[in-house]
């Protein structure tokens, strides 16, 4: 069901939407626990089929690749369940992005789920982080496109249980190719580097866009 096309849809699809939320809230926090536990095996193994029963109520109905969430909107830019950003994703942080002027700026606390060396962020999670960001960025100068390249610089480990602050930039455009550049850091020493990172986005053309996406986009007009 689509929120635009059903006639009873905006009070349904916001309260979609929030549910969405409060799901993707209570899995991260779950997640996380699941992590930090220090439980006996006894509540282990008891917490194991509470999650089983949720999955059998969530599985009931779904949906494949080929399907948009009914709960996104595409043209609005709407991803619920996007795992860096989504407020429905078990797996995003998730990272809060704003854009002032044209600077990207992300703003995220990352918990022991995304633990690499001990008490520090995994470096494949810093490189999402980054690829998000400056994708976002790329997208906000008018000019999205898809990451072709992401070239990341380790300076320092990115600290898990501490706000980190995170910026991104457009550099150079340069016909359907846009570099962008950014970097993690934390929030309270937010010009010290602890991972740097310069992207090259290219803008699909639209025999590209329908070969990737026409079905999916197909599939997303015709919900309702
Ligand atoms: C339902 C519709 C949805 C539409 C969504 C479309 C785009 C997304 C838009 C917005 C995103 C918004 C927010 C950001 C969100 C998330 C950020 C994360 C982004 C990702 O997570 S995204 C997933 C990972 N990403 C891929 O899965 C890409 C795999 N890739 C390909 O699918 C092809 O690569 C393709 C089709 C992109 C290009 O097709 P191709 O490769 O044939 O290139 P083509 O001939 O078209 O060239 C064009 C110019 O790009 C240059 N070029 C190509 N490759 C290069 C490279 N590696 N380095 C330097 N330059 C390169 C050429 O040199 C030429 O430059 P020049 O014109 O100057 O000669």
């Amino acid at each position: 069901m689509n929120g635009r096309t059903d006639p009873a849809g905006p009070a349904r699809l916001r309260r979609r939407r929030r549910a969405v939320s409060d799901l993707g809230d209570a899995l991260r926090a779950l997640v996380e626990l699941a992590t930090a536990t220090e439980a006996p095996a006894d509540d282990l193994e008891r917490a194991t089929e509470s999650v089983r029963a949720a999955a059998a109520l969530l599985g009931g109905r779904v949906r494949d690749r080929s399907s948009l969430p009914s709960t996104d909107d595409l043209l609005d830019g709407v991803r619920m369940y996007n795992p860096v950003t989504g407020s429905g994703s078990a797996l995003a942080p998730p990272l809060h992005i704003e854009q002032a002027g044209d600077l990207t700026i992300g703003t995220c606390t990352l918990g022991l789920a995304f633990e690499g060396p001990p008490s520090y962020a995994h470096g494949g999670m810093s490189a999402l982080l980054l690829d998000q960001l400056l994708g976002y960025a790329v997208s906000a100068s008018g000019h999205p496109g898809m990451t072709v390249r992401l070239d990341t610089s380790y300076r320092a480990p990115v600290p898990l249980q501490t706000p980190l602050r995170l910026t991104a930039r457009v550099t150079a455009i340069d016909g359907r190719r846009v570099t962008a550049s950014g970097a993690i850091a934390t929030a309270a020493e937010p010009d010290t580097v602890l991972v740097a990172a310069t992207g090259t986005f290219v803008a699909l053309s639209a025999d590209q866009a329908r070969r990737l996406f026409g079905a999916v986009w197909d599939s997303g007009s015709r919900a309702g």
